[in-house]
Parts: structure tokens; sequence; C-alpha cells
């Protein structure tokens, strides 16, 4: 009896054990759902449930039903379909606890980075906003700060500030018609632009006469006419050979156009950010559809001129990045249309220089017509003088317009003279501006500039022996070179030498011994029975073979004491039979001749072609031979000599 209540009483206790453990259970149970459910949040939880069919079993009496819901839940599957038995619960619960854990420390994780994306994105977005509301400001001129502002009026007062650039725009030159003594220049330049079928150009000539003036006048005139290709708003734009650099990255190069990497710090900030290169198109781009003047076109970097030719070939920039990706499609449209297409350049380009042509690129002038600005003639500097005191509403006294061209030859040197001059009469009229510019006033101006006549005449009508004019050019400026020679018998010693300038070229030298040839022939003499000694006066650097023809001339009258007219220059090579061979630069040379005051020119028959019989009132005379020079050159008896012997 007693060991049956005792059984009874084990019974009763088991069966309570039971229920406190399927308590347990539950309540465990319980906590795993809500923890579930706090960690998914609860609208989740039921679309998780019936993406995993546990929706019956969540709210189940049974515990182990409820488990298996979250089985279903917790390790995403629908694969689970008994219900776990009592014994094994514990270790179900177990593995459903880890996993929990893992979850809940994603969960963790992922919060923690959502959150400092946010605010990364918050910061970047506040800046792009402050950056647009800047540009924005700027565009509307407020939002800068005082000092900002304080600047920028300084700028603009600085602006209203023209000082003698106000003057030299006044004077210069309005229409085509107003450029003095370049006519022929002019008309080729202007018929070649106005086209149906406009030419490149390439326009020579000596400094300040007229070529940049020229070049800006074109456009307008052709403008107006209706053979023309050129719209009311072609563009004329103007940039200088000289001053134009770039870097071989092509980070910067104004003339063809840059690309700015995003790691540039020119690259725009949201250009940067994302990593986009950002095309910016050059000067050939703004000149599309008019034209493009590179004044000294002759001192562009080489490489640069290759970059150009390429586009006057192709009429477009194409532009290249390695960070360029085309797939990126934050890339807005006008940077994949420049990249994809490039940037159109279709112009006419004009290039002015004051080298030679044999000095200038053969690949730029072979794409090009050529025209020829000449120096300009005294006269027409007189005119320039004379037309620029009427733009400036300024009287001038007789014969400054004259003195004006004795000391420039250059069209902008004499309007800045003249507006020298200008100054200073207002400066001693105390600032009234009715004034009359005298010569007085002018040589002070040409004084304090430093300006000495650029060449005095030099012609005389007494004849010299052994004294001679030749002929001589730089650049564009001819002039004469005073050429002397003088013989000495030996005395004693059997050889004599010849001197020549020591700084004088081979090819000068070359002339001195064909000099000694013809003398022989001429004279009878031998040259080396005497010490010669022949001077080029005021520089022995000389070159070329253009004097050989005045040295022989010297020598002869040093050794035969026949005086040469000094009013007739000389210029031809000579060759060993006495025959007069063609030179170069036979305009500017005449020219130099005319403005030593000479009466003639002797020139080579060859070159007579070149001339016509006569050059600004003085004769223009060809020659063929020693024979002829020396007939013009040689005195009669009668004629009043200088040092002869
Ligand atoms: N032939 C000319 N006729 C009238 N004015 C001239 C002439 N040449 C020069 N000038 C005056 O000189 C100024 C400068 O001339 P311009 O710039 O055209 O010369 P350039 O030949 O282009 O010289 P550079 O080769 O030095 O650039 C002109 O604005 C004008 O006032």
């Amino acid at each position: 009896m007693e060991e049956l209540s005792n059984m009874l009483n084990r019974l009763l206790h088991r069966g309570d054990e039971e229920e406190i453990r399927q308590d347990e259970l539950k309540k465990q149970i319980d906590a795993i759902y809500r923890i579930y459910a706090g960690t998914v949040g609860p609208e989740q939880l039921i679309i998780n449930a019936g993406k995993y069919d546990a929706l019956k079993y969540i709210h189940d009496e049974n515990p182990g039903k409820r488990l298996l819901g979250l089985q279903r839940l917790i390790l995403e599957s629908r694969d689970y379909h008994i219900p776990p038995s009592p014994e094994d619960m514990p270790v179900v619960m177990d593995k459903l606890e880890n996993r929990l854990s893992e979850l809940l420390a994603r969960r963790a994780v992922e919060e923690r980075l959502e959150r400092k994306i946010a605010a990364r994105l918050e910061e970047r977005q506040q800046d792009y906003v402050n950056e647009i509301r800047k540009e924005i400001l700027k565009e509307e001129g407020a939002g800068e700060t005082e000092q900002e502002r304080n600047k920028l009026e300084k700028l603009k007062a600085l602006d209203e500030i023209h000082l003698t650039d106000a003057a030299l725009a006044q004077v210069r030159p309005q229409k085509l018609s107003d450029i003095v003594g370049q006519d022929d220049a002019v008309k080729a330049t202007a018929a070649r632009i106005a086209s149906p079928y406009p030419q490149h150009l390439i326009l020579y000539g000596p400094p300040g006469v007229g070529k940049t003036t020229t070049a800006r006048l074109v456009l307008e005139e052709a403008k107006k006419r209706d053979s023309s290709v050129f719209g009311p708003d072609a563009p004329f734009v103007e940039c200088d050979g000289t001053t134009l650099r770039w870097d071989n990255r092509d980070m910067t190069n104004p003339l063809i156009g840059s690309v700015h990497d995003p790691i540039y710090q020119g690259a725009r900030r949201n250009l940067a950010d994302s990593g986009i290169p950002e095309p910016k198109p050059g000067l050939v781009t703004r000149a599309h559809g008019g034209i493009l003047f590179i004044d000294e076109i002759g001192e562009l970097d080489p490489l640069l001129l290759n970059k150009l030719l390429k586009v006057l070939e192709d009429k477009r920039v194409f532009f290249e990045s390695a960070y360029y990706d085309e797939d990126n499609k934050a890339i807005p449209s006008y940077i994949r249309k420049l990249f994809r297409d490039g940037a159109p350049a279709d112009f006419i380009l004009i290039g002015a220089t004051t080298r030679q042509p044999d000095e200038i690129c053969p690949a730029i002038r072979s794409r090009c017509a050529e025209v020829f600005f000449n120096p300009l003639q005294p006269e027409d500097i007189s005119r320039i003088v004379r037309e620029a005191a009427t733009r400036l509403h300024v009287k001038l006294e007789d014969g400054v317009p004259d003195m004006v061209s004795e000391y420039t030859m250059e069209g902008r040197k004499a309007v800045s003279l003249l507006t020298d001059a200008y100054s200073l009469s207002v400066y001693e009229a105390d600032g009234c501006r009715q004034v009359t510019v005298t010569r007085d006033t002018l040589k002070e101006a040409a004084r304090s500039a430093h300006l000495t006549p650029w060449q005095f005449r030099v012609a005389s009508p007494v004849p010299q022996v052994g004294h001679i004019y030749g002929l001589g050019v730089a650049g564009y400026w001819g002039s004469t070179i005073e050429i002397e020679a003088v013989v000495h018998p030996l005395g004693n010693r059997e050889k004599g030498t010849i001197h020549f300038n020591d700084t004088a070229g081979s090819m000068a030298r070359d002339s001195v011994t064909n000099a000694s040839s013809v003398v022989r022939m001429i004279t009878g003499k031998n040259l080396s029975d005497y010490d010669v000694h022949v001077n080029v006066v005021g520089g022995g650097n000389i070159d070329g073979p253009s004097a050989g023809a005045a040295i022989t001339c010297a020598i002869i009258s040093a050794l035969t004491g026949k005086p040469l007219r000094q009013d007739i220059a000389v210029t031809g090579e000579i060759s060993l039979s006495g025959r007069i061979k063609p030179v170069g630069g036979i305009a500017e040379k005449a020219f130099g001749a005319h403005q030593g005051g000479m009466k003639a020119i002797l020139i080579p028959k060859q070159n007579a072609l070149d001339m016509g019989s006569e050059y600004m009132h003085m004769k223009v005379i060809p020659v063929d031979t020693i024979q002829d020079i020396l007939e013009h050159m040689l005195v009669r008896k009668k004629q009043k000599m200088k040092g002869s012997k």
C-alpha cells in the first residue's frame, strides 16, 4: 500500500515536472518569436511567414508546431515538415538561438553602416546644394563676399582707364581703303577671304606695316559681299604665336583645346567627384565659322603647329582621356558628344609673320596662299601720319609728316611717335587739346624715345677714289653699304697681302678673291704686287656675294686713282670673267638706295625684270659686265674729285 502510494506520488510528481517543462518550453519559444519579430519587424514577420508557409504554425497551441514555424522562419526554408519531438526541442532551440544571434549581429552591423552611409550622403548632399547655390548666386552676381565685390569694382575701374591704347585705337584704320601703301597685298588678302572658296593665308612683311589691321578688316569686308561664305556673326579670333603655351598632356592648350582630367585642379567639382574628364574646346573652336588670326605664326611651337595642321585637315578637334569611360551613366551628354564627335573647328586661318618664307614650316606654307606686305615708303609714312592726325583732330606744322618718315619706316612706330608728340604738345599747352604739333615738339618726342633718323642721306655729288656704295638687306629692310679700298706699293717685299674685314662671311671673302682676277683682267695689274685693304664701313658682318661688283670697282678705283661716283649705288655678284650675276632682295635694296639719296642704282641685268627703269624717281640701270659698271661709275676728268691721288 505504501508502495502504491509512493508510486502514485512519483507519477504525480513526474506529471508536475512535465507540466513545468512544457511551460518552460512555451516561454522559451515565445521569447524566440519575440526576438525574431523584433529583429525583422512585425510586418516582415508576416511576409516571411507567408513566404515560408509558417502562418498556420505561428499561433498553434502545440509547442512542437510553433517550434516548426520558427524553424521555417529563422532557417528560411519550407523544408521542415515534422514538429520536433520534446526530446529534440532543446537541440532545435539551441540551433535556432545561434542562428538568431547571427542574424542579430548582422543586422546591428548593417544598421551601423546604413547610419554612416546616410550621414555621409547627407553631408555630400549639403555640399552639392551649397555649391549649386554658390554657382547660381555667382551667376546672379550675388552671394559674393564684400572683399570679392571690391576686387571686381577695382577691376572695372581699371578697365575704364585708357592711356596710349585709346589714342592708338583712335588712329587705327577703320576700313580697308584707310590702309596705306599696301594696295596689292590688301586686295590679294580680301579677294582670298571674300571668295566663295576662301583660302588659308600667310601674310609676310616687316613689323608694323598693316598685316594685323588688314586681317581684322577683311572679314568685315567679306561679310558685306554675297559671294562670301562668312555669316554676319562670323567670329574673328586673334592670338599671338609667341605667347601660346601648352603642355604635352593637353591639360592646358588654349589653341586646340584641353581635357580637364578629374584629378586636375581646374576640373569642376561635381565632375571630379564622379571621375569624369571634361573637354574644354580651344580657340580653334571659338573661331568656328570665322577667322583664326595668329600673329607671329613663325614663332609658334612646331609641335603645336602640327596639331593645328591636323585640325585644319579634320575641321574638328578630337579629345582623348584615360579617364573617359563610355559606360559611365553619370557622364553628361555634352561631354559624351565631345568625346564621341569632337568639337567643330571649321575656320579660315590667317597667319602673319615678319620672318622670310623659307623660315616658315613647309607643311603650313603648302596649305596656305601667301601674301607679301611691302616695307612702307617715306611717302606712305607721311600719309599715315597725316591721316592719323586727322583722326586725332590735331594740326601738324608743315614738314612734320615727312620728318616722322625720317625716324621710322614702321606705320605703328609712326603713329606712336605722332601720339607722343601730341601728348607733349598738350602738356606744354597746359592741357589744352587744340594744339599744333610742331617740328620741334616732334624732335623732342623722338629724342626722349631714343629714336634717331633711321638712315641719313649718304649720297654725295663729289666723286671719290676707292670709295663706293654697295647695297645690303637685313630682314625686309635694304640699306646702302659703304665700301672703301686702298692699295699700297710693296716696297722691298716680294708678295703683297689682301686685308678684308675679319668678321665678313666666307662668301663675301670669295668676292674679294674673284675681284683680284677681274682687276687683273681690267687693269693688267697683279694685286699680289700690292698690299690691298678692303673695308666695309660700320660692320664687317656681311655675307653673301652681292657686294662683289662694288668691291671690284673700289679696288680698281684705288689702283688706278680714278674716282667713282658717290650718287650711284651698285649691287651684283662678280664672276671670274667679270660678269655681273643676279642677287636677292632687289626691291629692298632699291628702297635702301632711295633712302640713301641715290640718283641711280646699277643692278644685274637678270634682276631687271623685277624692277622698272625707275624706282621712286631713281634710275634703275641694268648692267651685264664690270665694264658696264665702270662706264657709269667712273667720272669724266672735268668732274670734281675728292681723295684722288
Ligand atoms: N599700312 C598702314 N596703313 C595705315 N596704318 C598703318 C599701316 N601700317 C601700320 N599702321 C598703323 O600701325 C598700327 C599697327 O599696325 P599692324 O598691327 O597692322 O601692323 P602689323 O604689320 O600687323 O605689325 P606686327 O607684325 O608687328 O604685328 C595700326 O593700327 C595703324 O595705326
